[in-house]
């Protein structure tokens, strides 16, 4: 695991700076096309080239189940984690069909689903037959912690082999709101009461089991919140932790990152508070429905692209936000400058 602490690499300033200098050229008012002005100059100086482009755009979506489900947290049995991970192999989850429409390649890791499943097309790198229940002691051992950081490295150094321009992490798994919103509560000290919401659709005395059960599991680790690792190991969980090792990793090769909805954050956070320096590599999405994202966002210092209340996890928020990326930088690389269209610039 000596990876980790390699550092993130450094964006390349001086595209940043002349890419900046070509939005200030470009045939609209500057600022004028909001955040995709941002989105252009951060992507040209993450790609170090003043014009950037996403291409090929890969989508990793970690799958694993959650001991802590048998504390009846979420609205939806365990055997759905390995149903949809069925489902995503076959072509019928919103992932599946999102990854064609964008022309992005799709790869499922099982990370720890409980019952192991065979599929040609699925990528076994199995840490455990699930993480135990993080409301009675550490959801996983520290090899396992390390090998499904690995797990996540691994999905980005493929991505990084074929030339992708941004990665995606997506996550599968039933009661993996709990797990995130103890990493939010431990992180960034929320209220569990305010970080908590429905998942996949709680009531309002489900929702008010899950707080009990939250908080159970925060005084069990409360020690231990000093340590981001440590929160991860402790209440995280496989494809968390995965997703955490691929953002970092990421940062490390230099391949952007668009981070999905509630508990890919979490994932951004643990890894934001690893190395400070990945932040530069992470794009947020989406606002997730979850309420406690919000709390997340804050953190990261960045307003997400999008806000149409998704709250479906599997990296689907993030597929959504690749044309407003392609677009962004579409419109920075072939709109016309002032002096090319000569319309007189401002007074
Ligand atoms: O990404 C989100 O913002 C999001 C918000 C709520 C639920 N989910 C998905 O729903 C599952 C977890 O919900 P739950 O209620 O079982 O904790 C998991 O498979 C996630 O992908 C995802
Ligand atoms: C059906 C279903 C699909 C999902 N995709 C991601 N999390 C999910 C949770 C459920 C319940």
């Amino acid at each position: 695991m000596e990876w980790l602490n390699t550092p993130a690499q450094a964006p390349n300033a001086a595209m940043s700076a002349a890419a900046r200098t070509r939005q200030a050229q470009l045939t609209k008012p500057v600022g004028a096309l909001g955040d995709l002005e941002a989105v252009a100059i951060r992507l040209a100086g993450l790609q170090g080239r003043e014009q950037p482009a996403v291409d090929k755009v890969q989508i990793s979506v970690f799958a694993a189940d959650h001991g802590v489900a048998e504390e009846g947290v979420s609205a939806f049995p365990q055997a759905v984690t390995a149903q949809m991970v069925h489902n995503f192999l076959n072509g019928g989850a919103a992932i599946s069909v999102l990854a064609r429409a964008l022309g992005a390649t799709l790869e499922i890791v099982d990370v720890g689903v409980k019952t192991p499943i065979t599929h040609p097309k699925l990528i076994s790198q199995r840490v455990g037959d699930g993480t135990a229940n993080s409301a009675l002691g550490a959801a996983m051992t520290r090899p396992q912690l390390s090998l499904a950081l690995q797990a996540g490295a691994d999905a980005a150094e493929r991505a990084h082999t074929a030339n992708a321009a941004l990665f995606i992490g997506g996550e599968m798994g039933i009661a993996n709101t709990t797990a995130a919103t103890a990493i939010y509560c431990a992180l960034l000290d929320v209220a569990i009461l305010e970080a908590t919401g429905p998942g996949t659709g709680l009531d309002r005395d489900g929702m008010v089991h899950k707080v009990n059960v939250i908080r159970r599991i925060l005084n069990q680790h409360r020690s231990h919140f000093d340590d981001p690792l440590e929160v991860l190991r402790r209440v995280g969980g496989f494809e968390i932790a995965a997703l955490t090792g691929a953002y970092i990793r990421a940062a490390q090769l230099g391949l952007p990152v668009l981070v999905d909805g509630f508990i890919s954050t979490a994932a951004a956070l643990i890894a934001i508070h690893v190395q400070a320096a990945v932040a530069d590599w992470l794009f947020l999405s989406h606002t997730s429905a979850e309420p406690g994202h919000f709390f997340a966002i804050a953190e990261l210092k960045q307003r997400p692209l999008l806000d149409l209340n998704l709250r479906l996890g599997e990296g689907s928020g993030a597929a959504i936000a690749v044309p407003l990326l392609r677009l962004a930088c579409t419109l920075h690389n072939q709109m016309a400058t002032f002096a090319e269209a000569a319309i007189a610039g401002k007074l």
